[in-house]
């Protein structure tokens, strides 16, 4: 694989699985590094007979698990999750993480709340020291669509910064609507230094349904680096 970011997120992928998946229910995150996490987990199955339920976290993670023909699974028939493995669009030094840049937060959250561990994997571009030096596009915050308007201007009365209802783009006229049928807000944040408080504060308006922080969740998170190597960070 000739690119390096691409190489990466498959180096990290497959270390992952090969590391913490064994038989029984697995938690499957969202975007484009766990699509090689897919990858590899039906190579497992193939070669080795790896027996694995797989819960997806999100129409594109159904799509993937059925693409590479592994058993599908939900949370009312498979509550309780071995592992989930997900991506992240930043982590700090204590695997403090912003998700939602794919607009998957919420059943992300869930599927990581549910597991026995949680594992990270990304590229070196989503390792930082403090969230918000990578990545800029400000923290996800799915909230109901009538709500969207109070609960910007709560979000910058409490806590400062802006924010911005998250676009469709050119492929559909308004906002971009969330597998849970909601809308997203991208908060700017300003001088935080207290992320659970933020996370919960989010959490307490009404009208928010979930916000892409996950703090305290994930122990064990894999980088990929673009020597080809993996840099492994744990708390
Ligand atoms: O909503 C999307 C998810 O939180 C993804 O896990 C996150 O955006 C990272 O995606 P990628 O692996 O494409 O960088």
């Amino acid at each position: 694989m000739n690119d390096p970011v691409e190489n990466a997120k498959r180096l990290a992928a497959f270390k992952a699985v090969d590391n913490h998946v064994v038989d029984g229910v697995i938690g499957i995150g969202s975007g484009s590094t766990v699509v090689y996490a897919v990858e590899r987990l039906a190579q497992r199955v193939k070669d080795e007979g790896l027996e694995v339920i797989c819960v997806p976290s999100s129409f594109q993670a159904k799509q993937l698990i059925i693409q590479y023909g592994l058993k599908l699974g939900d949370l009312e028939m498979n509550p309780e999750l071995k592992v989930t493995i997900d991506g992240a669009d930043e982590s700090d030094t204590m695997l403090t993480l912003i998700k939602g840049g794919g607009g998957c937060l919420t059943q992300e959250k869930i599927l990581a709340s549910c597991a026995e561990e949680f594992i990270v994997i990304a590229d070196y571009r989503k390792a930082s020291t403090n969230l918000g030096e990578q990545w800029r596009k400000g923290i996800p915050i799915e909230v109901i669509p009538g709500a969207y308007r109070v609960v910007y201007q709560k979000i910058e009365k409490l806590l400062g910064g802006k924010s911005e209802l998250r676009m469709s783009g050119s492929s559909k006229a308004g906002p971009v609507v969330t597998d849970n049928g909601n809308f997203l807000l991208d908060w700017n944040f300003e001088g935080v230094k207290d992320w659970k408080h933020v996370e919960n504060c989010l959490n307490m308006i009404p009208g928010v349904v979930e916000n892409g922080l996950f703090v305290g969740m994930a122990r064990k998170a894999y980088f990929g680096m673009s020597d080809g190597t993996v840099m492994e960070r744990n708390v």
